[in-house]
């Protein structure tokens, strides 16, 4: 998400693309195994206590949400309702004039957000799959957000880099948005092309990858460097996105251009702005 306007506040999100390395059965089996430690009875309690996001939005991320369920494959993929619920409060309260998000999927985060954009604001989301902009795009027009919610197709990275050039040859500095291929990159990428606002915020989700990067990281602890072809067994896809995002977080937390405060909330939630 991101932006420019100077003194409007931007909000920015990452949302994991390790996800896709959960995608196989045997490595969803995994993942299910660990659900616990995601409280999702306390979750689906706070979310049946929090507001509703008025109509169209809520009916509309309903239908949206079911569908996913029944066509993609991958659903897991999808932010939840209380996820949903707590990025349409954030855009709320800070307000920013333009959003990016990085990896867009069936659409559910962009109409959460988008759904709670003030009347200039615009979100765009960067996504890779043509398949998902596809059907994110017909919810996005049943949410009557078509003017103000837009995907673009094609590798985060590649996109972060164009609107880095767009950004500095824009006079007017209508500036914008960004996602990663490893996060790390995407993370420079948002840095390098000046687009997160001083007064934005990046949120990147899934810094705890269902546990598995707390336990990496305390297996690595005493190592002095990190070897990641020697984390290749069981779940090893696991393992490995594991450590690509204790290396992200560990990146961040020595990064003295931002502050950041990570929280053990749906899958680890990591708030970033800019020192
Ligand atoms: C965890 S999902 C995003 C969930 C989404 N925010 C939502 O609200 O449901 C991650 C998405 O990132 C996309 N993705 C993966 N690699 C990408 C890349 N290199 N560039 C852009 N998008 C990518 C995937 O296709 C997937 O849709």
């Amino acid at each position: 998400m991101n932006f420019i306007a100077r003194r409007a506040a931007s909000a920015f999100t990452i949302q994991l693309v390790a996800k896709r390395h959960h995608s196989t059965n045997i490595v969803a089996n995994t993942i299910s195994n660990d659900k616990n430690r995601l409280r999702l009875d306390e979750e689906k309690y706070c979310n049946d206590i929090s507001s509703p996001l008025k109509e169209p939005f809520g009916g509309v991320l309903e239908a949206l949400a079911k569908k996913t369920e029944a066509e993609f494959r991958n659903p897991h993929m999808m932010v939840s309702s209380l996820q949903g619920k707590l990025l349409h409060q954030l855009v709320s309260i800070f307000r920013p004039q333009h959003v990016l998000e990085i990896g867009g999927f069936t659409g559910y985060s962009a109409i959460a957000m988008g759904s709670a954009l003030s009347p200039k604001a615009t979100l765009l989301s960067l996504e890779l799959d043509p398949k998902c902009i596809e059907f994110a795009q017909t919810f996005v027009n049943e949410a009557q957000l078509q003017d103000k919610v837009k995907f673009r197709q094609g590798p985060a990275i590649d996109s972060l880099a164009y609107l880095g050039q767009t950004i500095t040859s824009n006079a007017n500095k209508t500036k914008l948005d960004a996602d990663k291929g490893g996060y790390i990159q995407y993370f420079d990428s948002i840095l390098k092309h000046d687009l997160l606002s001083e007064k934005g915020i990046l949120l990147v989700d899934n810094v705890l990858f269902f546990g598995h990067v707390y336990k990496q990281a305390g297996q690595i602890s005493n190592q002095v460097e990190i070897d990641e072809e020697k984390h290749e067994s069981a779940s090893e896809n696991i393992n490995k996105t594991a450590l690509k995002v204790h290396k992200f977080n560990q990146h961040v937390a020595n990064d003295h251009r931002v502050e950041s405060v990570s929280l053990p909330l749906f899958d680890g939630l990591t708030i970033i702005r800019k020192k």
